[in-house]
């Protein structure tokens, strides 16, 4: 699969098959859910894309850039709520679709959305939280740039499908967002990866992403998380959206393509939560106590103890994680391969966010330096 691109992904056409006749029904539930509490940073809507079924995308207008101390003010208010995470969230290349993008942040001081995501992350980690990046597709160098200061990265692959929604000139190509897959995993990067589902691929499609990317977290061990994303209906999209059973089916063909390792998660703002977790869902992402979900803006996150009541009724754990998981954290010292030593400083520094982290990941051990 994708040859032309520089990626040899053979998806075996019998492992297709066997994902097709997967039966929710056979899915063992989890015995854990998880969970994290984040803070949404959009530092800009402008985007080089136009998805058919985004509303998060817009022309460069008043707020064209989220301001260095709306950014910082917002660290401090998700820390203080008791978050773990700041999830950066933009468009793709807006700099270089937009030069009023390039020129805001040039008055900064920054040459790239890059060097302002880096910045952004390093404000994070002195806020104590760990930054999560959702940078859309990024080359090999632009991940590298940030790589160190990010507690992790991801990018949607959404579907290997030629779909029209990502179709025209501005559309995207999945050939790219494996790229960038593949990158994050050559950098040892821990990534966070997902399809979005009603936007056009059919079943097969579906099977054939995940199995595209079982294929990259073979290669590279760097995937902790698959997201199984409906589309949600809004001005842009009027298609329908996915049912309940159509995402039972496909969480469970995630939760039997993936090792076990890897957590399937869905978005319990979007989606039956107990449903899903009776098809092997394992986690609910991020839910955030002081902002919107930018992207779905109408759909508010459930407080944390009612998704707590309604996984605990089901006999099932929900546990708070970090936005890296623990396998790839250090044994020993600040920093390893997949983590750089401003993240580590963070998690095992003798801070009160150091102590936090350290509770919720269960390392009695006490600060490290
Ligand atoms: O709050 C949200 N978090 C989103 N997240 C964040 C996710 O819930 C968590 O940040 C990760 O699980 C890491 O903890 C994404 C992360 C990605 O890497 C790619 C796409 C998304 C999409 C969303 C989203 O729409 N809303
Ligand atoms: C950040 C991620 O949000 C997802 N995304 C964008 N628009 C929508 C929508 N209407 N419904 C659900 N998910 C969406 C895309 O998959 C993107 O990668
Ligand atoms: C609303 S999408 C935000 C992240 C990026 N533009 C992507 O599509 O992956
Ligand atoms: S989904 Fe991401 S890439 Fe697509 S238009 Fe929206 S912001 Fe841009």
């Amino acid at each position: 699969m994708f040859p032309a691109a520089g990626l040899d992904l053979s998806i075996d056409q019998s492992a297709v098959e066997s994902l097709l006749a997967v039966e929710p029904t056979a899915v063992e539930p989890p015995e854990t859910v998880t969970v994290a509490r984040n803070v949404f940073l959009p530092l800009t809507t402008a985007c080089r894309y136009a998805c058919g079924y985004c509303t998060f995308y817009d022309p460069p207008g008043a707020a064209d850039l989220l301001d260095p101390e709306a950014v910082r003010s917002k660290l401090r208010r998700g820390r203080e709520a008791g978050c773990t995470e700041a999830l950066f969230t933009f468009g793709d290349d807006p700099d270089e679709r937009y030069t009023a993008i390039h020129e805001a942040l040039s008055a900064r001081g920054f040459e790239s959305v890059q060097e302002y995501l880096r910045a952004g992350a390093k404000w994070a980690l002195d806020a104590g939280l760990l930054p999560h990046g959702n940078p859309g597709e990024q080359t090999r160098e632009e991940l590298a740039a940030v790589a160190d200061v990010m507690a992790s990265m991801g990018v949607m692959l959404e579907t290997t499908a030629e779909v029209p929604a990502h179709a025209g000139p501005r559309g995207k190509s999945p050939a790219d967002r494996l790229r960038t897959i593949r990158a994050a995993g050559e950098l040892s990067v821990p990534f966070t990866t997902g399809i979005l589902v009603g936007i056009g691929e059919d079943w097969r499609d579906r099977a054939e992403s995940l199995l595209a990317i079982r294929a990259l977290h073979e290669r590279y061990g760097h995937i902790q998380e698959v997201i199984v994303q409906p589309v949600t209906q809004n001005e842009r999209w009027q298609g329908a959206e996915p049912g309940t059973d159509t995402l039972r089916r496909v969480v469970a063909m995630a939760r039997t393509a993936l090792p076990p390792a890897v957590a399937v998660q869905i978005p319990p703002n979007l989606a039956s939560v107990e449903p899903l977790l009776r098809a092997g869902a394992d986690d609910l992402g991020g839910v955030s106590p002081v902002t919107v979900d930018h992207v779905n803006p109408e759909a508010a996150w459930p407080a944390f103890r009612d998704l707590a009541a309604t996984v605990e009724s089901m006999g099932i754990a929900l546990r708070e994680r970090l936005p890296v998981r623990e396998r790839f954290l250090p044994a020993s010292g600040l920093e390893n391969e997949w983590i750089g030593e401003p993240v580590g400083r963070v998690i095992y520094g003798d801070t009160p966010a150091g102590r936090h982290y350290r509770a919720i990941i269960g390392d009695t051990d006490g600060p490290r330096t």
